[in-house]
């Protein structure tokens, strides 16, 4: 059976390195997460974030505004809090409802606050190399590697999936790592035989259980970003991840959903908060 990849155990450390950051920059960053309508996921995802920042001492305000809020009126609260010093972290939950252009929302956050790293100053940098706030999940899921002594340099790594949240930005965090990357999705053909190339596999697609075991290289690494929520016939919801478990007999290690990516997204958020804090202290320093 594969080892699991436990987003809890890895995420401790940066849990702990992100308290020490705070103590040192003697006041509490506030997390300020904002979202449009009651979309069960997004509700609970949104309350997941907001606890996991109180446990770790951050401040953090939920503004639950209505599925109707007009987009001049959300841009409004977002340029409030880009002007609020006591705001240091800014994310609009995704997605927005048809009415907002979600283009238009993301880049008017300031840079020095875009927690979720989806602004394009902050996707350039991820890019060429510099300071940016990197987005949550591809860097939680470069920290879980890290934590679990996987090195992807020179490895020929495998993702499938080209969303602007995971699939590229991950792409541009592996190629830093020095791995030999290759992006898959829908209109790649024979997906099969690309994915059993894969040292490792990264799957981030949102198709319930889209690769079996067919797809995996024997002893390669395989992190699911998947969650996809179905409701059961006992009325209770539960998520399912992009790979099927069974995966775990032919790989050497596995994420598991719930319980791998999840907890090091949100623990990420909660690091890049910390960052967001201090790249706005060292902007008042030095204009
Ligand atoms: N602006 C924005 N930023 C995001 O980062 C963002 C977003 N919008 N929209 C939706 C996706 C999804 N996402 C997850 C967060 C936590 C878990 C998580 O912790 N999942 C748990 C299970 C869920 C639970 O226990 O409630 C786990 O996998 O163990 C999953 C998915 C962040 N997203």
């Amino acid at each position: 059976m594969a080892r699991a990849l436990r987003g809890d155990e890895a995420s401790a450390a940066l849990l702990s390195d992100a308290r020490a950051r705070i103590a040192a920059l003697g006041f509490v960053p506030h997390l300020h997460v904002i979202r449009l309508g009651e979309d069960p996921a997004s509700v609970s995802y949104v309350r997941l974030k907001d606890k996991r920042a109180k446990e770790l001492g951050l401040k953090s305000t939920v503004h639950a505004l209505a599925e109707e809020t007009t987009q001049a009126d959300l841009l409004s609260l977002i340029e409030a809090l880009n002007s609020d010093s006591d705001a240091s972290g800014i994310l609009v939950q995704l997605p927005l409802p048809r009415h907002v252009d979600e283009t238009r929302v993301l880049e008017a956050i300031d840079p020095l606050k875009d927690v979720d790293g989806f602004h394009p100053v902050n996707v350039g940098r991820l890019w060429s190399g510099g300071d940016a706030l990197p987005p949550c999940t591809p860097q939680g899921v470069i920290a879980m590697l890290r934590h679990y002594d996987v090195d992807v340099a020179g490895k020929s790594v495998v993702i499938v999936g080209r969303s602007n949240i995971v699939g590229k930005p991950l792409a541009a965090l592996l190629l830093r790592a020095n791995a030999t990357v290759t992006v898959a999705h829908s209109r790649t053909p024979n997906l099969a035989d690309v994915t059993r190339g894969a040292d490792v596999l990264l799957v981030a697609v949102g198709r319930k259980h889209l690769v079996t075991p067919d797809m995996v290289k024997p002893g390669a690494v395989v992190v699911d970003v998947g969650n996809t929520w179905e409701r059961l016939p006992d009325g209770k919801s539960r998520v399912f991840g992009d790979v099927r478990p069974d995966v775990g007999e032919v790989a050497a290690a596995l994420t598991p959903v719930p319980g791998g990516v999840g907890p090091m997204t949100v623990a990420q958020l909660l690091a890049n908060t910390v960052s967001a804090a201090e790249l706005q202290r060292k902007a008042e320093v030095t204009p």
